[in-house]
């Protein structure tokens, strides 16, 4: 096993921030114990103030030395200052929690996750531009929509999300021989954006191209114009409000969906009135599009338009977080090789039970005379050509699966994320206050890599770690942060894992063999940051 320590062979800052667990993290995580242990910072110290991170000689800010090593940094930070520090960092003066403090941001509404994404790329001022009904900053309809609308119809969207991904892997990958794909991402938002258009709107509106290319390219435009800069905040807000708050090229793409939508909606609304004079049941096709129609009061839309600008703030949401991690799943599986042979293992055995099961039930069915003959299956649930098909029972069951994207979830996870901005003063329970205005950032690090919130070996890439265990890939808990906590949680996690462990599947059960192109990149790779592709590509070799 690969032991994720960082290594001076990196060369740059940003490369270095993707490197997850610093050589010294034994050494500060022992530390980190027996500063708890000493209870530092308890809650019998009520005014004590937040410890401000000393900045290294020569450096101006904490930047640098985060860059470098971030684990290392961070642990270094827990070690002196405790659970909770300042830092000056990304041009600004934040707040650092970590371990056990951690459930209190994403417990405390005042400390708001939507404000601090406002604050760092103005998303409000691009969400209120494509959304014509006008809601309050703290309003949950998207939340909402991928709860009820989305999240309990993923079992009846396997079949058709298997069919396009395995149709874009047949046409870009297809049957090959140390086949090299210098830019691996492309393919996984090709899946993606295939998958979700057919999910969002329906298979006939998933094969116009245009759709297509605007699921894939509305986070690069977005990306583009908020940008990666670290102006200062006021300036950067009163750019982005000023220049895109009417006019921005997220509106182009509201166009695209909505004009592809409008032939659709209209024939179906000329269906469902033609099964109404007939007197028959209007059977009502199964995608986003049509449930948003459906609920159109409920969530107090506006018009077509205003439907199709909230499919792509769910597009902005999850296309690119999915296809990103798929993209790196497959640079895990890799870096891991001997992963694909239990992977694929675990596919076979879990078929061949679900075969067997099959051939049970069609048993069953003959022997109490429901189905006469074998050619009566044809057709039907229990057609025996779809014995092994990768079915949403056969990807449940698939728990190495699981496991293994878990795992890669939590050693990937940036150890500075998921900022927060304080609506107000905010007392945590150790008496610090956090002051109004200020961003507070979870130190990741102390959880998914500390001794005291992993079982072992926190540190290293174990990808069965999880199996046997209660703790799915879509399990939000003190020790998994990957989709947030709390009333916030992202919930479009269970899409995600199921496309994932679909697209894991899928490329399993072709290739035999995937490697590196350039192996001295690999564990830069391993840990790009979310929106920053491999800069190294893949070598696929199928199954014979
Ligand atoms: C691997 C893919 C994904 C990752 C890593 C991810 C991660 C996250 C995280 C960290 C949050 C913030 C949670 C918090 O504040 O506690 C979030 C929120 C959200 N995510 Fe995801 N997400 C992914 C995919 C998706 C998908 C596929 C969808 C939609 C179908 C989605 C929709 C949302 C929404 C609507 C929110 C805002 C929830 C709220 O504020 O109440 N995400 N996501």
């Amino acid at each position: 096993m690969l032991t994720l320590v960082s290594t001076s062979a990196i060369a740059s800052p940003s490369d270095l921030i993707r490197v997850a667990v610093p050589i010294g993290v034994g050494i500060a995580s022992a530390a980190y114990l027996t500063m708890k242990a000493m209870n530092k910072y308890d809650s019998s110290n009520a005014d004590m103030p937040i410890p401000t991170v000393r900045i290294r000689p020569g450096d101006t800010s904490n930047d640098a030395e985060y860059d470098e090593d971030n684990d290392l940094f961070l642990a270094r930070c827990e070690e002196e200052y405790g659970l909770v520090f300042n830092c000056s960092m990304k041009n600004q003066y934040l707040t650092v929690i970590s371990g056990s403090l951690v459930r209190e941001i994403f417990m405390t509404e005042e400390l708001n996750f939507m404000d601090a994404v406002d604050e760092i790329n103005g998303f409000r001022t691009f969400e209120t531009s494509v959304l014509k009904s006008k809601h309050g900053p703290d309003s949950r309809e998207i939340h909402e929509i991928v709860r009820d609308d989305i999240t309990p119809f993923l079992p009846m969207f396997i079949p058709r999300i298997m069919e396009q991904l395995t149709t874009i892997v047949d046409d870009q990958l297809g049957h090959c021989e140390n086949k090299l794909i210098e830019k691996p991402l492309g393919i996984f938002q090709d899946m993606v954006a295939g998958a979700m258009a057919n999910v969002f709107m329906g298979p006939k509106i998933a094969k116009d191209p245009k759709v297509i290319d605007s699921f894939i390219q509305c986070t690069y435009d977005f990306a583009e114009v908020v940008g990666k800069d670290n102006n200062k905040k006021f300036w950067r807000r009163f750019k982005i409000r000023t220049k895109y708050g009417y006019m921005n090229p997220l509106q182009k793409h509201v166009r695209i969906l909505t004009d592809a939508a409008a032939p659709v909606v209209l024939e179906r609304r000329r269906e469902e009135t033609e099964a109404a004079e007939n007197g028959v049941e209007y059977v009502r096709p199964l995608d986003i599009l049509q449930r948003l129609l459906d609920n159109f009061d409920k969530y107090g839309f506006v018009d077509l338009e205003d439907i199709c600008g909230h499919l792509l703030i769910l597009v902005i949401a999850s296309v690119h977080t999915t296809s990103d991690s798929s993209s790196n799943m497959c640079y895990y599986l890799a870096a891991f090789p001997e992963c694909i042979d239990t992977l694929y293992h675990e596919q076979q055995q879990v078929l061949d039970q679900i075969e067997k099961e099959r051939q049970a039930s069609r048993q069953k069915k003959l022997e109490s005379g429901e189905v006469v003959t074998e050619q009566g299956f044809e057709d039907t649930e229990l057609d025996p050509k779809n014995d092994r098909d990768l079915s949403t029972s056969a990807i449940k069951r698939m728990v190495y699966m699981d496991s293994f994207i878990r795992e890669i979830l939590r050693c990937r996870t940036e150890r500075l994320s998921l900022a927060h901005l304080a609506r107000s003063d905010v007392k945590l329970s150790n008496g610090m206050v956090i002051p109004k205005g200020r961003q507070v950032h979870v130190n990741i690090r102390s959880v998914h890599q500390g001794f005291d919130n992993q079982d072992e070996d926190p540190t290293e890439f174990r990808p069965w770690r999880f199996v046997g265990k209660p703790k799915s890939a879509t399990k939000i808990s003190k020790d998994f942060l990957r989709f947030g906590m709390g009333r916030h949680a992202c919930p479009g996690r269970f899409l995600a894992i199921l496309e994932m462990k679909a697209i894991g599947s899928v490329i399993v059960s072709k290739y035999s063999k995937i490697e590196i192109q350039d192996r001295s990149k690999t564990k830069k790779a391993l840990f790009c940051e979310l929106g920053i592709p491999a800069d190294t590509g893949l070598i696929f070799t199928s199954r014979h």
